[in-house]
């Protein structure tokens, strides 16, 4: 392990009134009600309990109803797919109310395999392509655009690149362009780029004449193993990552793992973060052929790209059919999100790559979960070692504003807090298991926190 093991030497923090206020009703609302479920490894165990009240809920049946994942994939290690690279993968989003929608995973496609993807889930004639600046001087945009251009009416907006670009002001372009173009609510929105184009460009789908369908065409690994499926949309605002938003699924996903080639090192590396959260809380199976793999992902092997990418999909296609918003085992998926997106907004947003900030989260819910004595020292280092490997941070810079009344602040208001109780996804268990839980000690997490802050900035000001 790299990050040292630091010591605890706390200097008292120095609170404004008022922040001590904030963060004095943040602790004593987050003892109120709990509720954990188990979620991972060879099956699904369900343990629900609340100090006023036992639970039964719907996520109960939904998640029984999930598969046993680890069964099918008990094969997994070393194993690449005997794929052919003129062939293309589908994974399918089983959603109720005919809202399905299939996930295309590919290797250069041919233009006619796009063209027919496309126009079979584009029911209206007019289109708006929605990319970034970083991606349309690449040729994306052309290609696209090309291609539809003899079946649809086709618009197109380049939008500013970045995390600090995923705001209100930035989302009304959009909904700017639509109007002045009088597009109608038969119309389909494209998100062609990485997370931050596909949360906005999912969100605006979803408000524009109160909801309009639109197309994923992800970029990035992030985008391709996670963002792109699902149906999470929205964007931030200072005070919280996420928190403007909407579930609204796309009517199709064509990842081409061809683009990737453009890539820049750091984003493929930030996409990498989200592949290993899938064998953290379970498919640990996934998480060993990482560990015998990375290396490969890192050089953008194509057979090993697509298997990760696929891998990922069917993992978060089966959880977004289990629980589609997010009523329990979705949340699993927020592994280190927490912390993480505390980091990307206490740190101002696009300082962190959203996977770089998920990795340290992890490593941080990792320290818990083995404070907490939820996990043995093995599955720590394990765990840090991957991420070394994938060349992920998993501590904060020495230069870093973050420190402990940060973290508690924005954390406060995650999205999992519910009658005020945070609840965190920590790992339990063998490898591949996790819980969602807001059972844990408090003194567990306020020790993680400053283990991490001890030498920031933001600590020692
Ligand atoms: O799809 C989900 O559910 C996830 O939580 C996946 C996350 O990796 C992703 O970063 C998501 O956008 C986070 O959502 P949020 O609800 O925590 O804002």
């Amino acid at each position: 392990m790299q990050r040292k093991q630091q010591q605890q030497r706390l200097r008292p923090c120095r609170f404004t009134p008022a922040d001590a206020l904030v963060i004095a009703s943040c602790l004593l609302l987050l003892t109120s009600t709990s509720y954990a479920f188990h979620v991972g490894g060879t099956g699904v165990i369900l343990h629900s309990s609340s100090s006023r009240s036992t639970k039964s809920t719907s996520s109960s049946v939904s998640l029984l109803e999930m598969a046993t994942f680890d069964e099918a994939a008990a094969d997994q290690k070393n194993q690449v797919l005997d794929v052919n690279d003129d062939s293309y993968d589908v994974v399918k989003v089983d959603l109720n109310d005919g809202r399905d929608y299939p996930i295309y995973i590919g290797t250069s496609f041919t233009n006619e395999q796009i063209s027919d993807m496309l126009t079979s889930h584009i029911d209206g004639k007019q289109v708006l392509i929605i990319t970034n600046d970083r991606i349309a001087p690449l040729g994306y945009l052309d290609k696209y655009e090309k291609l539809l251009a003899p079946h649809k009416d086709v618009h197109t907006l380049v939008l500013p690149d970045g995390e600090a670009n995923k705001n209100l002001e930035i989302l009304q372009l959009i909904l700017d362009k639509a109007l002045e173009e009088k597009l109608d609510r038969k119309c389909t929105f494209i998100a062609l780029g990485g997370g931050v184009i596909g949360d906005m460009v999912g969100f605006a789908a979803a408000v524009y004449q109160r909801g309009v369908n639109f197309v994923q065409i992800p970029t990035t690994v992030m985008a391709m193993t996670d963002s792109s499926v699902g149906g999470k949309t929205g964007v931030n605002h200072p005070l919280g990552k996420n928190m403007i938003g909407a579930f609204h699924q796309p009517q199709c996903v064509v990842i081409d793992t061809d683009s990737l080639k453009t890539l820049p090192d750091r984003e493929l590396q930030s996409g990498i973060a989200e592949v290993i959260k899938y064998g953290l809380i379970r498919d640990s199976a996934l998480f060993e052929w990482l560990e015998s793999n990375m290396d490969k992902l890192l050089e953008r092997d194509p057979v090993a790209t697509r298997y990760a990418v696929k891998r990922s999909c069917e993992n978060k296609a089966e959880v977004v059919k289990a629980d589609e918003k997010e009523a329990g085992v979705r949340a699993t998926l927020n592994l280190g999100h927490t912390f993480g997106h505390a980091i990307e907004s206490g740190s101002g947003y696009g300082k962190w790559l959203h996977g770089e900030a998920v990795a340290i989260g992890t490593a941080m819910a990792t320290t818990m979960s083995a404070e907490l004595g939820w996990i043995d020292s093995d599955l720590v280092e394990r765990t840090y070692r991957l991420f070394e490997k994938a060349n992920l941070p998993l501590e904060l810079p020495l230069d870093s504003p973050m420190n402990r009344e940060i973290f508690l602040n924005y954390m406060a208001a995650d999205k999992k807090v519910a009658n005020g109780q945070l609840r965190l996804i920590l790992l339990k268990g063998p490898l591949g298991n996790c819980v969602f839980t807001g059972e844990f000690d408090r003194e567990a997490m306020v020790n993680t926190i400053d283990e991490f802050v001890a030498e920031c900035d933001g600590h020692s000001s």
